[in-house]
């Protein structure tokens, strides 16, 4: 069964359409990194998940109980860590986690709870003086509170340091090893690198890739940069030449240095074609595509239309999505 289906999900708030036309499976014991730029629409569909808001159109399903008819089901099976929670100041943190295991009639032990995300030895102190990376740890412990099949977790390494966001990988990794399915959003590609099975992108409320990271980049690999140093000059007829073999999306020319964006097909061809026009290749090298360029590849595109086009691209990268249309 899938843990979260959403059918062709449309949600508006007035003139604003925050999640247009979204169909989206997750699999139960998945971890599904939910990623996009500010105002993407992340938030409004944890929202939709969670009955906070209501779709205008489509249906939301998560752990098989339709999101609006049976959303009190679903809370009782999922923990949420809300995008800018803040904690009770003058409340301690097993205090917290005690509040979470009352409202979920659990019988979890909060000092377990809090051994879990490495907040024992703060238990007894107020929340109010806790770092921004104890505050999210602490926020973690009363989502795990009672064992949820589904995680959903908004921006969970909002405001931590290298040091935090690496324990709260370590700690979704672990509660994805007991079996838990992990939805969680964020803006940063590398903080879901290491621990998502699959990630999607959502650009201007729409669903532009879904797949894993390895697929992402296979299906980018257009924008992998040949950097290559030349012994003689290179005209203009040369380059628009070398613009124009397929695979090839751009060129630029900077004194001895060509920089030509293309397909790993493409490397050989512009290579020898530079030399069956007499110029000397003296070096060249690749440079493959980062995660930062990756993902603005995929959210960056001029218009969503340029690079959505029907429901079969986004159900799997086909080599062509999103990426295709950006040149760098
Ligand atoms: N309650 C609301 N009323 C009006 N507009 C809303 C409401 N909630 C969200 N929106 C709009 O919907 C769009 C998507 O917002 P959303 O918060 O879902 O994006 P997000 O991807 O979570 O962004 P961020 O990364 O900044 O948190 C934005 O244009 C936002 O202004």
């Amino acid at each position: 069964m899938a843990a979260i289906e959403l059918d062709g999900v449309t949600k508006r708030f007035d003139d604003v359409t925050a999640v247009s036309d979204l169909s989206l499976t997750v699999e139960e014991g998945e971890v599904f990194g939910f990623l996009g730029p500010n105002g993407a629409g992340k938030s409004t569909t944890i929202n939709l998940l969670l009955d906070f808001v209501r779709p205008t159109s489509g249906t939301v399903t998560v752990l098989g109980h339709d999101a609006r008819e049976e959303s009190v089901a679903v809370r009782e099976r999922t923990g949420v860590l809300p995008e800018g929670f803040d904690v009770y100041d003058r409340l301690t943190g097993r205090a917290h986690v005690e509040f979470a295991v009352d409202s979920k009639e659990s019988d979890a032990d909060p000092d377990a709870v809090l051994e879990r995300v490495g907040l024992a030895d703060a238990a007894d102190r107020k929340a109010g003086g806790y770092s921004k990376g104890m505050r999210q740890r602490l926020a973690l412990a009363m989502a795990l509170v009672g064992d949820p099949d589904l995680l959903i977790l908004d921006e969970p390494s909002s405001g931590l340091d290298p040091a935090g966001a690496k324990e709260m990988r370590e700690i979704v990794l672990s509660e994805a090893g007991r079996g838990t399915t992990v939805f969680f959003s964020s803006h940063i590609l590398e903080q879901v690198e290491s621990v998502c099975d699959r990630v999607g992108i959502l650009r201007a409320g729409e669903l532009v890739a879904v797949d894993s990271i390895d697929g992402l980049r296979a299906a980018s690999d257009a924008d992998a940069t040949l950097r290559i140093s030349v012994g003689a000059a290179v005209d203009d007829g040369l380059l628009a030449e070398i613009r124009g073999l397929a695979g090839v999306s751009s060129v630029d020319r900077d004194g001895d240095v060509l920089q030509v964006g293309c397909d790993s097909d493409a490397k050989t061809t512009v290579v020898t074609t530079l030399e069956d026009d007499g110029v000397p290749v003296e070096d060249f090298s690749t440079q493959e595509t980062s995660l930062e360029d990756l993902f603005l590849s995929y959210t960056e595109a001029e218009s969503a239309e340029e690079s959505v086009d029907g429901d079969e691209k986004t159900a799997e990268t086909d080599g062509e999505t999103g990426s295709a249309e950006v040149s760098r």
